[in-house]
């Protein structure tokens, strides 16, 4: 079953200079499951493929499918919900609240929606756990380093359980041995089911992935 369709899609930037043509005509499809890397030179649009994915922003023109729901055309209200039902993002800039501690951050789809229960809190906490942050739920999150801020931020995309992982550069400006716990974590996610698709310029890093996706002048080659 595909978890991702798209047909056609392209994609402009209003620039200063006129229109930014990035992506030019996207067809993919992805498994329920699998582990994609979608790799590409820089600035040729993969975070903006993966905006595209996770409903964080619009086609200019084509279809994307996402888990059996045509997302071309909807509203801004309901592309927010499917996004906050379907999607989980991991960040190379994880944007945790610094106001916040460690569990509060985990919590935030929750706390956004104004539903946080006892139950909740149990899992978030079960989360940090799985992360390998056990017991650090009060901290506060500039205490912890980059790597632990990135699983806290992975923490924080599973919360609701979304079929879909999405991570942009996850590893990025960490040391190998938290890139690898990182990667682990996604692939253990994938392991429980998760469709994860990944943007990275780590070749290493992208042989890990079922597949590797190259964009490369606004259209996708395998
Ligand atoms: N919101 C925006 N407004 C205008 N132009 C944008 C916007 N977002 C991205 N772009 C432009 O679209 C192009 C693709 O950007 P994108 O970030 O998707 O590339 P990328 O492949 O992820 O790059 P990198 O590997 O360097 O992170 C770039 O030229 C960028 O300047």
């Amino acid at each position: 079953m595909a978890m991702i369709t798209m047909q056609e899609v392209t994609k402009s930037y209003r620039g200063p200079g006129g229109l930014v043509r990035v992506l030019k005509g996207v067809d993919l499809r992805i498994e329920a499951g699998e582990f994609v890397a979608v790799m590409g030179p820089s600035g040729c649009g993969k975070s903006t493929l993966l905006s595209l994915i996770g409903l964080l922003s619009a086609p200019t023109k084509g279809s994307i499918v996402i888990d059996g729901a045509e997302t071309a055309g909807l509203r801004e209200k309901e592309r927010t919900r499917l996004r906050a039902e379907k999607a989980g993002f991991v960040f190379q800039f994880p944007s945790l609240v610094s106001t916040l501690d460690v569990r509060e951050n985990v919590l935030l789809p929750l706390i956004l929606t104004g539903r946080t229960e006892e139950g909740h809190r149990r899992r978030a906490d079960a989360l940090l756990e799985a992360v390998g942050l056990g017991g650090r739920g009060k901290e506060r999150t500039y205490q912890l380093s980059g790597g632990e801020q990135r699983r806290v931020a992975l923490a924080r995309a599973l919360l609701l359980d979304p079929p879909l992982l999405l991570a942009d550069e996850p590893t990025g400006a960490l040391d190998h041995e938290s890139a690898h716990e990182m990667l682990q974590l996604l692939q253990d996610a994938n392991g429980r089911g998760r469709t994860v698709v990944m943007v990275t310029h780590d070749r290493d890093l992208a042989r890990q992935a079922h597949r590797v996706l190259m964009l490369r002048d606004g259209v996708m080659a395998e």
